[in-house]
């Protein structure tokens, strides 16, 4: 698979890539990206069917106007048939519905779900917070972890992180492998846009009730604090113990994390063990001490930004992350994880340039 791209450019036939979710926000969002990629600029990878739920057969523009080059495109049903016969097929689709689609397309398909059903690695975390069965696990794409990026050289298969995971990870994963946090004692709280609720959320997320407001939910429940106590613990084998609350502020995108621990150590130990966790990641950016994260620099990029604290009195660390859900935490993410598992260059269509204000 790796060679895919290699392969396709020897023999002049072009990468093709099915998305399935096209009309909605994450697919919506890997089509932005897809059509500023430089191999689909250079005709080696072609944007083939575009499908969806209940808005098949009306065209792409009608959801996403902004995509005006594929505006006149007629969504296709969701089936295993209009999506097989493509070498990437992205599945954009709400939970549970991924599993179906993915067992049907051939082992060679390189197949890159946005959705959460095969991140996790325990079955019993699955059905305890998201009530079904479990589907499976999948490499998950998330480059930056410790072994990820090795492994999506060589897979066909990726489950590309939640948004939240992808925030809290990248902030704590560094401290929390050198040993330098109580990972047993974990705070963290996310400040994210509307968007991350998909356009299917509609009614608790309209801008009469989203406006002027903020609020925090799923509070001691949500689904994303498993994942990311799966993240910490493939780093470290002392005791990680997670609480997780997000909390919907008045904004189109973004996610601003705050993620606090008990820490010992100085400002500046845990500095040095981040400059070498990502001294050579081309998307993660540690901001210089006193300077903090937000969100309007890193929206519609790639890029993570983070802050590194230490609130001595209180014997605390303080991460802060700001991504662009839609981007960095999941298309973005995903185009990523793509690029390496094609053999492309991993950062090939992806911006570290915000847009603000
Ligand atoms: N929004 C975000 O920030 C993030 C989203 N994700 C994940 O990406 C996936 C998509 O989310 P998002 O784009 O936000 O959600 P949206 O509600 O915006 O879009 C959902 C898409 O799935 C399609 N769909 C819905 N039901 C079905 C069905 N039964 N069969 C086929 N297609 C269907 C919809 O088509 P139609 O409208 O035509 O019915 C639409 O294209 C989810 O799994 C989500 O968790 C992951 C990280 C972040
Ligand atoms: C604002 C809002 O509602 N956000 C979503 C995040 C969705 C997401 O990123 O992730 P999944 O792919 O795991 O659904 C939520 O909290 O459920």
């Amino acid at each position: 698979m790796q060679n895919i791209a290699k392969w396709c450019i020897l023999v002049r036939m072009a990468i093709t890539v099915a998305v399935a979710g096209a009309s909605g926000y994450a697919g919506g969002e890997f089509l932005r990206l897809l059509l500023g990629h430089p191999s689909y600029a250079a005709g080696e990878l072609e944007i083939g069917t575009l499908a969806a739920g209940s808005s098949a057969g009306q065209t792409l523009g009608e959801h996403h106007p902004h995509l005006l080059p594929l505006a006149h495109r007629v969504l296709a049903e969701t089936e295993a048939e209009t999506l097989e016969d493509h070498d990437v097929v992205v599945l954009g689709l709400p939970h549970g519905h991924s599993a179906a689609i993915a067992e049907q397309l051939g082992p060679d398909v390189l197949v890159v779900d946005l959705g959460a059903d095969f991140r996790l690695s325990d079955p019993e975390d699955w059905t305890a917070y998201y009530g079904s069965e479990h589907s499976g696990t999948w490499p998950y794409g998330l480059p930056e972890l410790p072994g990820a990026r090795e492994a999506l050289r060589s897979t066909r298969r990726v489950a590309v992180p939640g948004c939240f995971p992808t925030g809290a990870t990248l902030a704590l994963f560094p401290a929390v492998a050198a040993g330098l946090v109580d990972s047993a004692a974990i705070t963290i709280v996310s400040v994210t846009g509307a968007s991350g609720a998909g356009k299917a959320a509609k009614v608790p997320m309209l801008a009469a009730e989203v406006m002027g407001s903020a609020k925090a939910y799923g509070v001691t429940t949500h689904r994303h604090t498993p994942e990311i106590t799966q993240n910490l613990r493939a780093v470290t084998d002392a005791e990680v113990s997670v609480s997780f609350t997000p909390v919907l502020a008045p904004m189109a995108r973004g996610i601003l994390t705050t993620a606090v621990a008990p820490t010992t150590a100085t400002a500046e130990e845990l500095r040095a063990v981040y400059a070498e966790a990502f001294g050579d990641e081309p998307f993660v950016h540690v901001l210089p001490a006193g300077v903090q994260p937000m969100t309007a620099s890193v929206l519609g990029s790639n890029a993570v930004q983070l802050g590194i604290e230490v609130d001595e009195r209180a014997g605390r660390a303080v991460f802060t992350a700001a991504i662009d859900n839609l981007a960095k935490g999941t298309a973005g993410g995903a185009i990523q994880s793509m690029n390496l598992a094609l053999g492309l260059p991993e950062t090939a269509g992806l911006s570290t340039v915000g847009l603000a204000p």
